[in-house]
């Protein structure tokens, strides 16, 4: 512990099985500071936190506040010590709305016998109105987006004055402008003594907001100091151990690329031309049913020409979902990369979501022309693949084996009788190696749990489930969320490489970085609504932002808004 610091956490071993998560880790923080912890996928970040949160107690290693030595043996522990926490993955009580969840172990305060329920509510929108203002706080946080359950906990987390703040890629699932308003309270926090464990990937964020670092690899403190002597180059050398250097534990037995190329269309790619067969869907009626290019509801041409290979969408979309009547009118074509952007709670999951069969949805969609079966099964058994953002609840089969997870999009191409629907095991083992080895995927052994996988490299094996499949369309929600600088450029390549096959991707991103690179076309949604399109030179990221705040592109922003 160094003189300055109020809290050192020295030595600290943790062991899950034969994997050592934490190999004599240290730390040292100051008091106020924002303080970075970086480190690649399964580094160890979460289980120091975690160590620190007292949901875990270490094998051995030592820490220590103002000097003396403590035991978290438990969350009140931590708690009790002015530590909050923000875990990766979220844990508000589903049913509960944001009040709810903040008041969760807080005496709640009552009129009489009963519970005051509206002076529980102001409490809740003072912290919130700092924050999270369009938070809807009456909502269950089943029905939260992501992002906004993120808000919740952070809510939650600030209610009473703390020492220290523990943020686990805080802004993962959130916008340009939101993380912008985080990063102001990351900095109200430690002006106002609060020091702030800021975990991330996103290393700009890391330079820009942090006071100081310490790089982890391996479970063990790689690098530490302050964040003005070094750089993001700097950074990542020290995460990755040079240039060049993995820390994969599977073994590369890379396979070529995926065997057989799609087969021609079968049919004229128009919506027009199809029939919609969603028995719980209302078609829009033949005569309103636009002709050409899909138009909008006013009749007008919405969206330009595309920038893709072919003048054919292999993916169309014209369709409304929720309970506001706004038509969502997408092509893409192959080759191409759309970007949705939007704010929290903007629909570009919904939009996601009903393409892929998962919520319903009233209209047309149709791929190569056709109109797929419905549900997820239609939907897979027409090219399409889906990437979802919520992997825990949406995404990954905990009961099942990291190979299992990885294979379940090829089962019916790995049988090991063709005659016969049971996979091979071997076909399933060298898939998932092989794929565990290009994402570089970090596990304890791929007979375990997704559960054993840190966040990151859950995302990673979400992404690998697809890959050497061939693909008509892919709908992607984040598709690097939690993913470390290494494993995003792979996955990037790896979309690339997808949409250079023949692929249609669709992607939703709040990380504008990731947009700008990858996107041929951004559709920008504001409030359930698409409200803006931009291709070549009119896609900037200003254009971008403002259109998802919900400004025309020549209409001035509010300054608070300006820096994003
Ligand atoms: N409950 C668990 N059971 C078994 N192994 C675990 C468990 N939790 C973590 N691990 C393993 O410990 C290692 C460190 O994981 P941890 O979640 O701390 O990494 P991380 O640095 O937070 O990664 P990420 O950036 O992906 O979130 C990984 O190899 C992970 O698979």
């Amino acid at each position: 512990m160094t003189s300055e610091s109020f809290l050192a956490l020295g030595g600290l071993v943790k062991h899950f099985g034969a994997t050592k998560a934490l190999d004599h880790a240290d730390l040292a923080l100051r008091a106020g500071s924002v303080h970075a912890l970086v480190g690649e996928n399964g580094a160890g970040k979460s289980t120091l936190i975690k160590t620190l949160s007292g949901l875990y107690q270490p094998d051995a290693g030592t820490i220590r506040l103002d000097g003396t030595e403590v035991t978290i043996d438990g969350p009140r522990a931590a708690e009790a010590l002015g530590f909050r926490f923000i875990h990766q993955e979220l844990n508000l009580v589903p049913h509960f709305d944001a009040v709810g969840n903040a008041w969760i172990g807080r005496r709640h305060p009552r009129r009489g016998p009963f519970i005051d329920r509206r002076a529980m509510r102001a409490k809740v929108a003072d912290v919130a109105a700092r924050i999270a203002p369009d938070l809807p706080l009456d909502k269950p946080a089943a029905r939260l987006t992501p992002g906004q359950r993120q808000m919740a906990e952070i809510v939650r987390a600030l209610m009473d004055p703390c020492r220290l703040v523990v943020m686990d890629e805080p802004t993962s699932s959130l916008s340009e402008g939101e993380a912008e308003r985080l990063h102001a309270i990351v900095r109200q926090l430690s002006a106002e003594g609060c020091a702030v464990l800021f975990i991330s990937h996103r290393l700009d964020e890391v330079i820009d907001l942090c006071d100081s670092y310490t790089v982890l690899r391996n479970g063990r403190t790689v690098g530490a100091g302050r964040v003005a002597d070094t750089s993001r180059a700097g950074l990542v050398a020290m995460m990755s151990g040079g240039a060049g250097a993995s820390t994969s534990t599977l073994q590369d037995t890379r396979s070529p690329h995926p065997e057989e190329a799609f087969a021609e269309s079968r049919l004229e790619g128009r919506t027009d031309d199809v029939q919609q067969d969603h028995s719980n869907a209302t078609a829009l009626r033949p005569s309103r049913r636009p002709s050409g290019p899909p138009q909008d509801v006013e009749g007008g041409p919405l969206f330009g020409q595309s920038k893709g290979r072919g003048d054919k969408p292999v993916l169309a979309t014209d369709i409304a979902f929720g309970p506001g009547d706004s038509r969502f009118i997408v092509s893409v074509r192959a080759g191409e990369i759309v970007g949705l952007y939007g704010l929290v709670g903007s629909g570009r999951s919904s939009l996601l979501k009903t393409i892929w069969g998962a919520t319903p949805g009233r209209g047309l969609i149709a791929i190569n022309g056709q109109v797929p079966r419905q549900g997820p099964a239609g939907r897979i058994a027409a090219g399409v693949a889906y990437v979802p953002e919520d992997r825990r609840r949406e995404g990954l089969a905990n009961l099942l084996s990291i190979e299992s997870n990885l294979s379940l999009a090829h089962l019916s191409d790995f049988r090991a009788v063709a005659s016969l629907p049971a996979p091979s095991r071997s076909k399933i083992r060298n898939f998932a190696g092989a794929t565990g080895a290009r994402l570089r995927l970090v596990a304890g052994g791929l007979d375990h749990s997704p559960a054993t996988l840190s966040g990151g490299n859950q995302q990673k094996l979400l992404f690998g489930r697809w890959l050497g499949r061939p693909m008509r369309v892919l709908l992607v929600d984040e598709p690097t969320r939690g993913v470390d600088v290494g494993a995003k450029a792979e996955i990037h390549g790896e979309m690339r490489r997808i949409a250079d096959d023949g692929a249609a991707i669709l992607m939703a991103t709040s990380d504008i970085e990731e947009l700008l690179a990858l996107s041929t076309r951004v559709l920008v949604l504001h409030a359930g609504r698409l409200v803006a399109e931009f291709d070549g030179p009119s896609l900037t990221r200003a254009a971008v932002v403002a259109a998802a705040f919900g400004h025309a592109p020549d209409e001035p922003m509010p300054p608070s808004e300006r820096s994003a």
